[in-house]
């Protein structure tokens, strides 16, 4: 089920960000992004954790070395007198700069999973942690700064404005962040151009085809530098050859600024650009 969720509602709230502390760190601002560590023995240490990890050990990392973490997630649906569970505790880890697909079949709860990664729903009990952060123990009002600041997101439905140009569909976002309109459209121009739509600044959304919407949305997902990205089934609408060419751009706009990504896709083809597969079934990870 495609997230309905209008990622736009992250805009319209003027919060101030929760006060920074040790225990309670905010998520990290574009400036503090997380990065793979450089000192090699660390590295060492992470890469030998990582291994253990792909290996499908039970031990989790710390959320402390995540970028998001989340820890015996469970999320049910009453339905009727009968309570439905759609997450059976699930544990879920990213690290800085991984991609991570979430795969698994129809109604196995990769969307409700992402929903909660993306705070735009609250699970029944469990811990989320973003950038070492318990988020889902603070106000509404941080969670949707956090929101705001730092993920992107990116829906199978495409969400842009058609009243906009594909300009403004990039440049208004930030602008509610307080960036001038200008900086934010020459911002905005030079993303359009790295996803190939130099020629489009001034399109309208309808009348481009549903790829170059899809590369619009990815751009309007990463202006803001957010040090997430969630993405769900960003290429579901699209035929074999363009879905490739987005998912191969989404993976490039990612990893050169160092972002975190998490993607919903039922596509066997789009396995190649994951770092990580993680595959649901009824509710828990295979
Ligand atoms: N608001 C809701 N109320 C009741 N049941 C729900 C609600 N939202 C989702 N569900 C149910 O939860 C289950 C998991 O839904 P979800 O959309 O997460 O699955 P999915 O793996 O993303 O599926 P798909 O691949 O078809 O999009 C489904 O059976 C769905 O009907």
């Amino acid at each position: 089920m495609p997230i309905s969720s209008q990622p736009n509602d992250a805009f319209n709230s003027p919060i101030t960000l929760p006060p920074v502390t040790r225990s309670q760190t905010p998520a990290p601002t574009p400036a503090q992004q997380p990065t793979p560590p450089s000192d090699p023995q660390r590295s060492a240490q992470s890469d030998a954790t990582k291994l253990h990890w792909q290996d499908n050990a039970p031990a989790e990392p710390a959320p402390s070395e995540c970028i998001l973490a989340a820890r015996q997630i469970v999320k049910s649906y009453s339905i009727g007198n009968q309570e439905r569970r759609i997450l059976d505790e699930v544990d879920f880890s990213l690290r800085p700069a991984e991609c991570v697909f979430l795969m698994g079949p129809s109604g196995s709860g990769k969307t409700t999973l992402l929903s909660i990664l993306g705070m735009l729903l609250s699970p029944n009990s469990g811990q989320l942690y973003f950038g070492g952060l318990r988020v889902d123990q603070i106000s509404p009002e941080q969670r949707t700064e956090i929101r705001r600041k730092c993920i992107g997101f990116v829906f199978q439905r495409l969400q842009l404005i058609n009243a906009l140009d594909a300009l403004d569909n990039v440049a208004i976002p930030v602008t509610l962040s307080g960036t001038p309109l200008s900086e934010a459209r020459t911002q905005a121009a030079d993303l359009l151009c790295r996803v190939g739509l130099e020629s489009h600044l001034n399109a309208l959304p309808g009348s481009m085809s549903p790829g170059q919407c899809q590369r619009v949305a990815m751009a309007r997902a990463v202006i803001h530098r957010p040090p997430l990205v969630l993405a769900d089934e960003p290429t579901a609408a699209l035929d074999g050859q363009s879905g490739e060419a987005v998912m191969q751009l989404l993976r490039e706009l990612t990893q050169e600024r160092g972002l975190s990504t998490v993607v919903v896709t039922h596509d066997h083809r789009m396995e190649k650009f994951a770092d990580r597969i993680c595959r649901l079934d009824n509710g828990r990870f295979q």
